[in-house]
């Protein structure tokens, strides 16, 4: 796998030397990866050569096999991990189930002490979720009888509402109709652009998306590939 440097005062989130194997088998090694600030940085390869995996242990949802991954220059294994979870989050492509209403359900992690500090504000939602083609009403919506594409948008607002530092989307736009998945992107754009220091990995087997959305695309090869 090649990676592309980036400005050291721009890098964010980075990974050297990164393996991976299930059930016996080697599925990569030598991973290098960096993504910096306003990156849209996506993650490409075939189907089953472990996409999913190198973004969970980019988020530290897996412990590192070899190699280690950094935020902001600080090794992922010397951040307490809620910590760093909330700086590095993954979305993937079914959300868990929710519960309650669309505005509760965001609201929750806002409980979390991880997130102290930061509020929940429904009109945040709002005009994120109207910038989504949804009107304020969808807050009231049962979040367990969303369809699949609902749920993603409704775990991407929540994912932003939180300001993550990097935000890996594990083909988090799929269900989306074409339309909306490019509204998706054109509130992810503003986003980075937006915030102080924000990048994004992200993987989708949607080819024409990658091709318009990714400022960059980084292949990813199985062992002996
Ligand atoms: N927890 C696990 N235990 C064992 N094997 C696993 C586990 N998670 C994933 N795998 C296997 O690891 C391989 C890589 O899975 P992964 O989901 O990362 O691939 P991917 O590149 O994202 O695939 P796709 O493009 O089809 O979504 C697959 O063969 C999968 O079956």
């Amino acid at each position: 796998m090649q990676s592309q440097a980036v400005p050291d005062q721009d890098l964010l989130l980075s990974a050297r030397g990164l393996s991976r194997s299930v059930a016996s088998r080697r599925l990569w090694q030598g991973v290098d990866l960096e993504v910096g600030r306003g990156e849209r940085l996506a993650v490409s390869g075939p189907s089953g050569v472990g996409k999913s995996l190198l973004l969970r242990a980019l988020a530290g949802l897996d412990a590192l096999e070899g190699g280690e991954v950094w935020l902001r220059g600080r090794p992922q294994s010397s951040w307490p991990m809620p910590q760093f979870r909330a700086e590095v989050m993954y979305l993937l492509q079914r959300p868990a189930p929710a519960s309650g209403t669309v505005s509760a359900h965001l609201a929750e992690p806002f409980g979390f002490k991880i997130h102290a500090g930061k509020s929940y504000r429904s009109e945040d939602a709002a005009r994120l979720l109207e910038h989504l083609g949804r009107p304020s009403t969808f807050l009231d919506q049962d979040a367990a009888r969303l369809s699949g594409g609902e749920a993603q948008l409704v775990a991407l607002v929540r994912a932003l509402l939180l300001s993550p530092t990097v935000l890996l989307l594990d083909e988090a736009t799929s269900a989306l109709d074409a339309e909306t998945a490019e509204l998706a992107e054109t509130l992810l754009q503003t986003w980075l652009d937006t915030g102080p220091a924000r990048a994004l990995v992200f993987v989708s087997h949607d080819r024409a998306q990658q091709e318009r959305f990714a400022t960059r695309i980084q292949l990813l090869s199985g062992v002996g590939a």
